[in-house]
């Protein structure tokens, strides 16, 4: 047997440990603002952030120096006691150096006994496969036995492997901390051996050319996404567990115009949000990945024209029955979480 039996999947893996989660707390992710913690500047920064982004990401990983990562370490701690995130609702965590680096033991071991309390998600880069959670997860509840901690840090794996690729629905079962993965373009079409140097979006040269003009006249060409494979396939395997799908980051900070339509490509194929690496990208994912008032309008009246969700409507000269009436609520459900925390589109969603 390869899997816990049912029973045991949701046993605390050390005495001590808190219960796991057998539901995600219902939160809203639309962002995850990257701030790296060993600079004082942009440490000082994190109030104004925590106001601004739904979810503040103390980083560890790649961007920090080798030579940075126990200041980053010991800002991330800091980060933790600057604000109580679980009373302002934005969402506290940390991405840390992945299993096989030499940072990764001290990383979760002085996170977790020195900000547990405050800390909501562990970002794991670089999973390769199940076996990369399960022991990030007996590791963790020996750190929450020992702190006294009485909610479970959940984790966030980061694809960024052709290994973790293949083996992604794994990966998202692995356990009940499971919170979500996110795409990470980088280290992914690097160990794809993908012939870029971007960090996520399009690129000029994959392209789809019509075919010849008779009269010989210049063909058209349009850029393709190479990342639709990818995204639609962690978004069902981030489904079939019950774990949000995100973007990750987008590296061309000036390019907005491009940012904006990766990250809506991503909303649409059923993503719950994306990373921000710069302030300018919190707008950006904000207006993204908050349903746009006239949908919510629209999937308002279907809910209305069906109220028990069954049946048959005409709505505008378009069909809706149970199905459509379940995409309905996922906007809908979406539109109300954005209205608890933003009240000029709660306004915008309530307009007739
Ligand atoms: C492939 C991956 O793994 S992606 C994840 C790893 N990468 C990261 O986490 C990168 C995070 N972002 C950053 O480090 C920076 O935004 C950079 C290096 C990309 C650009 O930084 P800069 O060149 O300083 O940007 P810019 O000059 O536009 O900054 C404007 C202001 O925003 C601040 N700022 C920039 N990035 C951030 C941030 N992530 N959070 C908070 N403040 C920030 C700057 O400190 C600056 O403040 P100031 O006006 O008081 O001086
Ligand atoms: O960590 C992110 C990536 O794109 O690599
Ligand atoms: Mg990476």
């Amino acid at each position: 047997m390869s899997q816990k039996t049912p029973r045991n999947f949701f046993k605390p893996l050390a005495i001590g440990a808190p219960d796991p989660m057998r539901e995600l707390p219902i939160r809203l992710e639309r962002m995850i603002h990257f701030v790296p913690p060993h600079l004082d500047k942009v440490r000082a920064k994190v109030p104004q952030m925590a106001d601004q982004a739904d979810v503040v990401l103390a980083n560890l990983e790649d961007a920090i120096p080798a030579d940075a990562k126990d200041a980053a370490r010991d800002g991330a701690i800091e980060m933790g006691k600057m604000i109580d995130w679980q009373a302002k609702g934005t969402g506290f965590w940390s991405r840390v150096n992945p299993l096989n680096s030499p940072w990764f033991q001290e990383d979760v071991s002085r996170l977790v006994l020195e900000a547990g309390e405050q800390l909501d998600v562990i970002m794991l880069p670089k999973v390769e496969g199940p076996w990369d959670i399960h022991f990030a997860d007996q590791y963790v509840a020996q750190l929450e036995a020992k702190a006294g901690l009485k909610r479970p840090i959940l984790f966030h794996a980061i694809l960024e492997t052709a290994q973790g690729m293949a083996l992604v629905e794994e990966i998202a079962l692995a356990s009940p901390r499971m919170q979500g993965i996110s795409l990470g373009p980088a280290d992914l079409a690097a160990d794809r051996k993908m012939k870029t140097t971007r960090v996520g979006g399009g690129h000029p040269y994959y392209r789809v050319v019509d075919d010849p003009n008779e009269d010989g006249s210049k063909r058209e060409s349009a850029q393709q996404d190479p990342w639709h494979y990818t995204i639609a396939r962690m978004v069902d395997a981030c489904r079939l567990a019950g774990i949000n799908a995100f973007y990750g980051p987008f590296g061309d900070i000036a390019d907005s115009e491009a940012c904006e339509q990766q990250f809506r490509n991503a909303f649409l194929l059923g993503c719950s949000g994306t990373w921000s690496l710069h302030p300018s990208q919190i707008e950006i994912a904000k207006r993204v990945f908050s349903p746009a008032p006239d949908e919510v309008k629209f999937a308002r009246r279907i809910l209305e024209a069906m109220p028990d969700g069954t049946g048959v409507a005409m709505l505008d000269g378009k069909m809706q029955d149970d199905a459509t009436w379940k995409q309905a609520k996922v906007i809908s459900d979406l539109a109300d979480l954005v209205s608890e925390k933003d009240p000029e589109l709660a306004k915008a969603y309530a307009a007739d």
